[in-house]
């Protein structure tokens, strides 16, 4: 395996062995001149520019290559154009041929938040169930059951025009006597589909291809990596499964795992510098106090409703408890955590994610995934943390690096522009953030709390 001249690992033989499934036809392509700098105008106050996301060479998004180069069937193809997608991105141009090589081989997959990852994994799905079989063959686990349900959209839209059959492993989901899922491809969260499997109402015999969207998410000890090997080790032994890990960042202590979790894997690194997009505008903004957190973000609304924001916050109570009080001063929010019930939090994302609210306030639950094009605004609120752990000292706590990074990650998706803005207000918030911006290699400008003016200003300029 070798190392290219961008950092990647490549095998050698693996673009070679790439073997086409149907013959490449350009007819379905769809009429987009991709030389052109896209303007969608908003019909918000600011025009979100969608700068001809694959021109810059040095973008993740750049690629030279075509779809029909990779050799994939007919339907497929189809349904990818119905998508609006022209040219492969970066990590599809690149994992593509890799993933849909025979015999299959493991990927670790890594690749900035935004620049198309779930088309690259849901199309491997897709190209390798066999939709005459009424059985699951392709499974795929998330963290959180929005981000499951988005990626059934992609499976959905991409396999339009295909007849493969899909079905949820999510909590509330499944009637309580359900048996025998008839879906090729099934998307969950790891607890339900454990328990599925368990119980055989998902038979896992003809699984061959294994999926952890937010891998590194998936596979931390301290998160969900128990029950994600706990579904690995119920799948058939013997016969090779694909395993596809992806994400945008992979820390060290996951790497060794993540090696284990999917043996001589192909990989697809990046840089510690890039492990963000360089659209995304960072800005952070001094407060006082915690209170004055909340004064300052009220004074933000009219901003976080040109187009739309997510507010972080560490803590579901917080979420609550801001929500709650922006609400009773008149102002529209909504608000999400795990300690939700299942419809409602269906309820709410879809009601964010349609427009019809502007403003979500929310915890670490979506912070990874979520793609919500109009999101321009992304407000940490409280910044990310490590889990603290029993009796440790709270000055002590450590940012959360790659939590950070996805949920900035948020807003500014396929080469959009967005805008980050980070609160501190004390001493150790401030180290905080000082440790965030070492660790990505990115500047955190700072915008005056007391100038509304010359704050809306910057602001309209970073999204310009
Ligand atoms: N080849 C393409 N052409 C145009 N748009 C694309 C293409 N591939 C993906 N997209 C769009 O780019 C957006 C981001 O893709 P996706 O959600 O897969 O990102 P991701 O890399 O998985 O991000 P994250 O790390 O945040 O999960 C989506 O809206 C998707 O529809």
């Amino acid at each position: 395996m070798e190392k290219d001249a961008d950092g990647f690992y490549t095998p050698a033989s693996a673009t070679a062995d790439a073997e086409p499934s149907a013959t490449p036809s350009d007819s379905n392509a769809p009429q987009v001149e991709d030389d052109k700098t896209d303007l969608i105008k908003s019909t918000f106050e600011v025009s979100v520019t969608l700068a001809d996301q694959q021109r810059d060479k040095d973008s993740p998004l750049y690629s030279v290559k075509t779809f029909e180069e990779l050799g994939l069937h007919q339907d497929l193809l189809k349904g990818i154009y119905d998508m609006g997608f022209s040219k492969p991105s970066k990590i599809q141009e690149r994992a593509l041929p890799l993933l849909l090589s025979n015999p299959p081989q493991n990927m670790i997959g890594q690749s900035q938040s935004g620049t198309g990852k779930t088309a690259a994994f849901v199309l491997t799905m897709l190209s390798r169930v066999d939709f005459s079989k009424n059985k699951p063959q392709a499974i795929c686990l998330a963290p959180s059951r929005e981000l499951a349900r988005q990626i059934m959209s992609v499976v959905v839209a991409m396999g339009k025009f295909t007849s493969v059959q899909t079905e949820y492993a999510i909590k509330d989901n499944l009637p309580k006597n359900a048996t025998n899922v008839t879906a090729q491809i099934v998307v969950g969260t790891p607890g339900t589909m454990t328990d599925l499997i368990r119980r055989k109402v998902v038979d896992v015999s003809e699984v061959k291809v294994f999926v952890l969207d937010e891998a590194d998410n998936m596979l931390d000890q301290d998160g969900l990596g128990e029950q994600t090997l706990r579904v690995k080790n119920m799948l058939p032994r013997g016969t090779q499964v694909q395993i596809i890990l992806f994400s945008a960042t992979f820390p060290d202590h996951v790497r060794n795992f993540a090696n284990k979790f999917a043996p001589n894997a192909n990989k697809i690194e990046l840089k510690r510098n890039e492990l963000s997009v360089d659209n995304i505008r960072q800005f952070y903004m001094d407060c006082r106090n915690e209170e004055h957190k909340y004064d300052v973000l009220v004074s933000l609304y009219h901003l976080l409703t040109i187009g739309q924001s997510i507010i972080f916050c560490q803590h579901r109570h917080t979420a609550d408890r801001i929500s709650q009080r922006m609400t009773a001063e008149g102002h529209k929010v909504a608000s999400l955590h795990g300690a939700k019930d299942a419809s409602e939090r269906d309820n709410i994302i879809d009601g964010f994610r349609e427009g019809r609210d502007k403003v979500l306030i929310t915890t670490n639950v979506i912070a990874r995934g979520i793609d919500i094009l109009q999101v321009n605004m992304v407000v940490n609120y409280d910044l990310p943390l490590l889990n603290e752990r029993p009796g440790s000292n709270k000055d002590d706590a450590r940012p959360d690096i790659e939590t950070y990074i996805h949920r900035i990650g948020r807003t500014g998706r396929f080469g959009r522009k967005g805008i980050s803005v980070n609160f501190v207000h004390d001493k150790r918030t401030w180290a905080q953030m000082e440790q965030i911006e070492q660790a990505t290699g990115k500047q955190i400008v700072r915008i005056e709390t007391n100038d509304l003016d010359e704050m809306e200003t910057q602001m309209k300029k970073a999204m310009k």
